[in-house]
């Protein structure tokens, strides 16, 4: 090199990943498609744990409506798991202590909710595709959308939510930011969070602890998400043994083995659990499946004196016996029978039993706190049960 001659530097400006653009820009806004991407709660202080969201902005609109929203969380005063290795299946949570039916086990915002996948394109969406098709001659990749979507989401995170959010697992050939998406995004509906008229969709959670739970056929846990504290509470949906893994379900219980496993494939696991290797068991979720639960038909039996007393109550038991034996006490059947048995009593002028059977499906606070029909539990459990129209109406 000549003396006093520098080599020239080319200056790089090293070009930032969606996930670094979308950190510089934490105000919310509205996407191509349509969806509001903001943080929940807004202007939260760093102490109060947040979600970010992509949602229909009316979701947004009717969140922000409720009056103190958000409502607190509920305290949990002991942990009761711990996370571990669970043999065959990456890490899981376990009961630290026996734990009884109903306990709340955890509380907490989720690291993301987004509607992204799920929603019809808005007009304004559909608009923009259609002009890109015109211009390129190509129709936009969903699959991309998708991914962009989740990078602008997590890009948007605070560093902690996203280490941890980094962290968990991911069973898909897709990059980690989508393809923990779809390892653990958990469905929330529609009536949980927008049952004040926004746009019809299924929503999808990705948490922390709670996505590191594995999967049974047989769960142990049942989840809800309280729109008003925004916040996913777990609940032992039966007695839990000390040292027990906690498990959910990825898939529709009372669906047969095959088809179960099929949905499963996804995840990248043979499912093992004690409905999947019992071979009586497809024929008890059908049986459980069929039942009918109706006060028609509890009104048809009531007044129909040519069925035996017992003839509902036989029944009832029987579904309790299968759903019980099935593992089954985080859907609705098993509130559904519970309420049931409260208003066959109830029919019989028999409030204590009537009572008893109402509290049992009060405690399925999983499932009771979004039953349309669980005023029917509360009268009986109030000091009105005299004025409900199943009060002594067998003796009638
Ligand atoms: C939501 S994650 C659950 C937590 C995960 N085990 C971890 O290490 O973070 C889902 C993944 O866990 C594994 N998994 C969940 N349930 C399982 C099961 N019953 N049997 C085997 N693997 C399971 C699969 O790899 C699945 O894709």
């Amino acid at each position: 090199m000549k003396r006093g001659f520098l080599k020239a530097k080319t200056v790089v400006t090293p070009q930032k990943s969606p996930v670094e653009e979308a950190a510089l820009n934490p105000s919310p806004f509205i996407g191509d498609g349509g969806y509001m991407y903001c943080t929940i709660p807004q202007d939260a202080p760093p102490n109060e744990p947040v979600s970010e969201c992509c949602l229909p902005p009316e979701t947004v609109a009717n969140l922000l409506k409720i009056p103190g929203f958000p409502h607190p969380m509920q305290p949990i005063v002991e942990v009761l798991f711990r996370l571990g290795e669970s043999p065959e299946k990456g890490l899981g949570l376990f009961a630290t202590r026996a734990i009884t039916q109903g306990e709340v086990l955890l509380d907490r915002r989720p690291l993301l909710v987004s509607s992204m996948s799920q929603r019809p394109l808005t007009t304004k969406a559909l608009e923009a595709m259609i002009a890109k098709i015109s211009l390129t001659g190509q129709p936009p990749n969903p699959h991309k959308i998708l991914s962009s979507s989740m990078e602008t989401i997590v890009g948007r995170m605070r560093p902690e939510n996203r280490a941890a959010y980094m962290a968990l697992a991911n069973s898909t050939p897709d990059s980690p930011v989508l393809g923990i998406f779809d390892t653990n995004g958990a469905g929330i509906v529609d009536a949980e969070l927008n049952d004040n008229g926004g746009p019809t969709c299924t929503y999808s959670a990705v948490c922390d602890i709670i996505s590191r739970m594995n999967h049974s056929c047989c769960p142990n846990t049942s989840r809800v998400f309280d729109k008003n504290s925004f916040s996913i509470r777990l609940y032992a949906a039966r007695n839990i043994a000390k040292s027990e893994e906690l498990t959910f379900p990825y898939v529709d219980l009372l669906s047969c083995k095959a088809d179960r496993q099929e949905n499963l494939d996804e995840y990248g696991f043979v499912c093992t659990c004690h409905a999947c290797v019992d071979p009586a068991s497809d024929d008890h979720r059908e049986d459980i499946h069929e039942f009918e639960f109706d006060p028609p038909r509890l009104l048809k039996w009531a007044r129909d004196k040519t069925l035996p007393d017992d003839w509902l109550l036989k029944k009832c038991y029987r579904q309790l016996e299968l759903l019980e034996q099935e593992g089954l006490q985080s859907i609705d059947e098993y509130w559904e029978v519970l309420a049931d048995l409260s208003r066959v009593y109830l029919c019989f002028g028999d409030i204590k039993n009537a009572r008893e059977w109402a509290a049992r499906a009060y405690q399925c606070q999983w499932i009771h706190c979004r039953r349309f029909d669980r005023a029917d539990i509360d009268v009986i459990l109030g000091d009105k049960y005299e004025q409900s129209a199943f009060w002594c109406l067998r003796q009638r």
